[in-house]
This record gives structure tokens, C-alpha cells and sequence, in this order.
């Protein structure tokens, strides 16, 4: 049988509330130290439990509401953040188009930030010579290409980032929703990148609140929500879980929107004063 080329066991990640975790390996031994006196009482699981298997050549979309993880999930698949539950194994290196700009550095030119980018994911710089036009080519930014990057329109950071992460011969592509701040035009582009890649045999994992994108780039979908995987099916199962829940969760806070207002309105009348007594009324006749 086909070995997975991501494999995750009930995998989980701990966050504090209020404070940014990073993955460094300080981490590990200060959270050690945290969890030996037990929970902390701004401790949550973003993710936490989590099981699937990604073979070689799958297109997988990460749908869910915000804030339920899906970043987190590719920032665990990369290694950049260290789990704390399980584990998650990658057969093979990564090329990350995450938080917008693929990790640049905006005090550097969109110039230097190819290279050095290109270099930190493992490319030669013989590599980086012969792709370099393409890459400014693709992200039409030649007018640009020696502006730090600080000056860049989040478009024009994501054009870049596209442009190198996907040149990258690396077997897995993570994108998180990087075609969201694209035009029309540049999403075309996208596609067709993003098309050969998967007919070459890469594994494409990609998070986006478009169900268009879902639709167009992966076949298989994953559902999370409330730091759970609830459905790992086809991408339109994954897409109908989700429309289920929303719509669960809008009945939810209507109930308890009515309720509320039902509680308010018995409080209301309990504190009303009682009616006065109307002489004569209601007593018997002379
Ligand atoms: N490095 C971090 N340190 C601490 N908390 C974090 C960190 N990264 C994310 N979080 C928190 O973890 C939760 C999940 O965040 P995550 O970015 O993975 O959600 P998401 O599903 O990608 O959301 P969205 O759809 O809004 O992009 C959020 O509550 C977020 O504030």
C-alpha cells in the first residue's frame, strides 16, 4: 500500500491566551515545565486529537470557521510550530506559501528577498540564477524588484511569494489563502501553477474560506471546527459539514438570543409593580 506523505497522530497543539507561542525549542522545555503543574487556566487547544493520512498527488482543502486551527495545522506540517500531543510526519521537504509573503523580510528588496528566501528553502544559487526572470516575470513586478518589500501592497507581497515558493522543486505545496488578496488576473495565473504542479505528482494542501478556490484546487476536503476534524471526505462533503454547522450555530444563538429576551421580559414584569386595588371591584353587592 501507497505510504502517506503527511501522516498525522492525534495530533495537538497547546496555546496560551493572550501570549504568542513560537516554535522554538526553548519552548519545549518551558512548556514542559508549564504542564508538570497541570493546565493553565489560559491554556486552549486550537487543535487537538487529530488523525488523517495525505498520500503523494493529493489536493486537499482545509475549510473552517476563523480561528479554528487551520493555520495552526500548516504551521505543524512545516515544523515551524512543535506539537505538544502526537505528532505529524512529512515524507519530504515542504514549500510554505503561508501568512501572505512566504516569510519575507520587509527591510530587504524584493530582489534580495528571492534569494534569500530561495537559499533558506534549499535552493543553489545556480538554481536561483535561472529562475530568477521567471519568478520577477510571474509576479510582474519588474518595476519593483529592487523596493524593500515594506513598500509592497499585501497583493504584491503574495505575487512574489507565489512566484518563488511555487519554483521550489519540493513534493509538498502548503498554500494558506494566498489566492484571497489576488486579482482575477493573477488568480488565472495561480491556477495554471498550481495545475502543473499537481499534474507533475505534488501534494497540494490549501486553506481558503473560497468555496470557488476549494473547488477548483482539491478534490479531497478536510473540515475542522472547535479544534477537531469532523469530516475528512470529498471536498464538497467537507464544504457541506460546514454549511451545517454554521447553520446549527445561527439556530443556537437565535435560541439563545429568544431565550435571553424571554428572561429579560419575566424579570421585567416580576419587578413591575402590582396593580392597585380598585375599590369595589370584584367584591359582592349591596
Ligand atoms: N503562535 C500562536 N500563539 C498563540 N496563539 C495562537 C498562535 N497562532 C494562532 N493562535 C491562536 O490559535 C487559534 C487558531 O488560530 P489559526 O490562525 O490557526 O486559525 P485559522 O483557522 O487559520 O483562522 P482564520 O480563518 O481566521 O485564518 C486562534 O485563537 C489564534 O488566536
Amino acid at each position: 500500500m501507497e505510504e502517506p506523505i503527511i501522516q498525522a497522530r492525534d495530533l495537538g497543539i497547546c496555546f496560551s491566551k493572550g501570549k504568542q507561542k513560537k516554535g522554538r525549542i526553548k519552548d519545549l522545555f518551558v512548556r514542559r515545565a508549564v504542564n508538570k503543574q497541570g493546565a493553565q487556566a489560559q491554556d486552549f487547544w486550537p487543535l487537538r486529537h487529530v488523525n488523517f493520512d495525505i498520500f503523494p498527488g493529493d489536493a486537499v482543502g482545509i475549510i473552517g470557521r476563523n480561528g479554528t486551527g487551520k493555520s495552526t495545522l500548516l504551521r505543524l506540517i512545516t515544523g515551524v510550530l512543535i506539537p505538544d500531543e502526537g505528532y505529524v510526519r512529512r515524507e519530504g521537504r515542504v514549500a510554505p506559501l503561508i501568512a501572505l509573503s512566504a516569510g519575507f523580510s520587509g527591510e530587504l528588496t524584493g530582489r534580495e528577498n528571492v534569494n534569500l528566501v530561495a537559499a533558506l528553502h534549499g535552493m543553489t544559487t545556480k538554481e536561483i540564477k535561472d529562475k530568477f526572470d521567471e519568478i520577477v516575470d510571474f509576479s510582474e513586478l519588474e518595476d519593483f524588484i529592487d523596493t524593500p518589500v515594506k513598500y509592497y501592497s499585501s497583493g504584491m507581497k503574495v505575487r512574489l511569494g507565489f512566484g518563488v515558493i511555487t519554483q521550489l522543486p519540493h513534493p509538498i505545496l502548503l498554500v494558506d489563502e494566498a489566492l484571497a488578496v489576488g486579482d482575477a488576473a493573477f488568480k488565472r495565473k495561480c491556477q495554471a501553477v498550481i495545475r502543473g504542479l499537481l499534474d507533475e505528482g505534488r501534494t497540494l494542501v490549501f486553506v481558503s474560506h473560497s468555496e470557488g478556490d476549494l473547488k477548483t484546487y482539491c478534490k479531497r476536503g478536510i473540515f475542522l471546527d472547535a479544534g477537531t476534524l469532523v469530516t475528512d471526505g470529498t471536498v464538497q462533503e467537507a464544504l457541506d459539514s460546514y454549511k451545517e454547522a454554521e447553520k446549527r450555530d445561527a439556530k443556537a444563538k437565535e435560541e439563545r438570543k429568544a431565550q435571553a429576551a424571554a428572561k429579560a421580559a419575566a424579570a421585567k414584569a416580576a419587578a413591575a409593580p402590582a396593580p392597585a386595588l380598585v375599590p369595589g371591584a370584584g367584591g359582592a353587592g349591596a
